[in-house]
């Protein structure tokens, strides 16, 4: 896939402006009203009694806000995080490394987290439980396992696949919790803070507009926001309108349902290829190319969320609306 502004993966350009916008408190979190809900609650529960905040696991697309929510779960509960991922920790050594090195009450916060592997993995099992790992000493006949007692931790999973997590992983969480796509209302009032932050002078219309094309992502609200910026500046008073954001995000291919190029490729294969569908997974994945756990979980969630395609025992289909958003009419007979 070549680069796509769109892509809601984390790009090199965003880590720069990301933590500078990231909200730190509850409150100044926008949207995920559920979630939010159910962590103010668990949140003080467990300081009014002191203890530590019980296992949280967040799955959803990427970009609507995991590594945020960590990262206020660490300040709401006035606690250190430690930041690891899945593929960061090859053997159980270092994960009980980790483990070994919190202090009272951290929170560890394992980004990719179905991607450990099985045995680093079962190093977490009694540590989550118990609050212990179980360490080899010696070998073969004479070989017996000590535990080790780790202070009180919470571990905040983060996962775009969290059908790939193992059950007795899953089963650890307390409070397990899906990430919503936004609303354009709760983009707009992420892109009006975004913008203050940065400075950026932006009207109401001007952030409807990229607010409605970012896909429900405030990633990629954040990214559009920084691109048509640039663009603000250069050939309009730096100003953003609906005017600005229009120009800009057209000449970025970016169409007005947040669709980029890759979106309408996936889209024109099956009605190309497919007649529209049904098409399985894997045969659009070797027809386009493209990973088959990409399309799963970064094109096809917003493409479904919105009406684009539809998912049936026989596999993926074309909608209507599609075919109209493409301008392209059904040939209802070749079906
Ligand atoms: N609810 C929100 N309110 C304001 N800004 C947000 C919110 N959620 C996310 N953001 C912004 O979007 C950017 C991406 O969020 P974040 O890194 O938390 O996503 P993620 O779900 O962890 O993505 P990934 O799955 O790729 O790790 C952050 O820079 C943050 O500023
Ligand atoms: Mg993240």
């Amino acid at each position: 896939m070549g680069r796509r502004i769109i892509t809601t993966e984390n790009l090199e350009e965003d880590s720069k402006i990301e933590n500078h916008l990231r909200p730190q408190l509850l409150q100044d979190y926008v949207g995920q009203e559920k979630t939010k809900e159910t962590l103010k609650i668990y949140i003080e529960a467990a300081k009014a009694r002191n203890e530590v905040l019980d296992h949280v696991l967040f799955y959803g697309p990427p970009g609507l806000g995991k590594t945020t929510l960590a990262g206020i779960i660490a300040n709401e509960m006035q606690v250190n995080m430690k930041i690891t991922s899945g593929p960061a920790i090859e053997k159980p050594g270092e994960m009980a490394a980790i483990l070994n090195n919190l202090q009272e009450g951290d929170v560890l916060f394992v980004d990719e987290i179905h991607r450990l592997n099985r045995q680093v993995e079962e190093v977490l099992y009694p540590a989550m439980e118990d609050y212990a790992i179980d360490i080899m000493i010696g070998k073969g006949a004479s070989a017996r396992s000590i535990r080790l007692d780790l202070p009180k931790f919470t571990l905040v999973g983060a996962t775009t696949r969290a059908g790939m997590l193992t059950a007795p992983l899953r089963d650890r969480f307390g409070v397990v919790n899906r990430m919503e796509y936004y609303t354009v209302e709760e983009l707009k009032t992420i892109i009006l803070r975004s913008a203050k932050v940065l400075e950026v002078g932006i009207d109401d219309r001007g952030a409807e507009s990229l607010a409605r094309r970012s896909r429900g992502t405030p990633r990629l609200a954040n990214r559009l926001l920084k691109r048509v910026r640039d663009f603000a500046q250069v050939r309009f008073d730096g100003h953003i309108t609906k005017e600005v954001a229009d120009y800009a995000l057209d000449l970025l291919d970016v169409d007005k349902e947040g669709l980029d190029q890759t979106d309408r490729d996936l889209l024109l294969a099956m009605i190309e290829k497919f007649g529209g569908g049904p098409v399985g997974l894997d045969t659009l994945s070797a027809a386009l190319g493209e990973d088959a756990g990409t399309i799963e979980d970064v094109l096809e969630p917003y493409l479904l969320k919105n009406g684009f395609i539809q998912r049936t025992p026989r596999g993926r289909v074309v909608t209507d609306h599609a075919y109209r958003h493409l301008g392209i009419s059904r040939e209802k007979d070749e079906k």
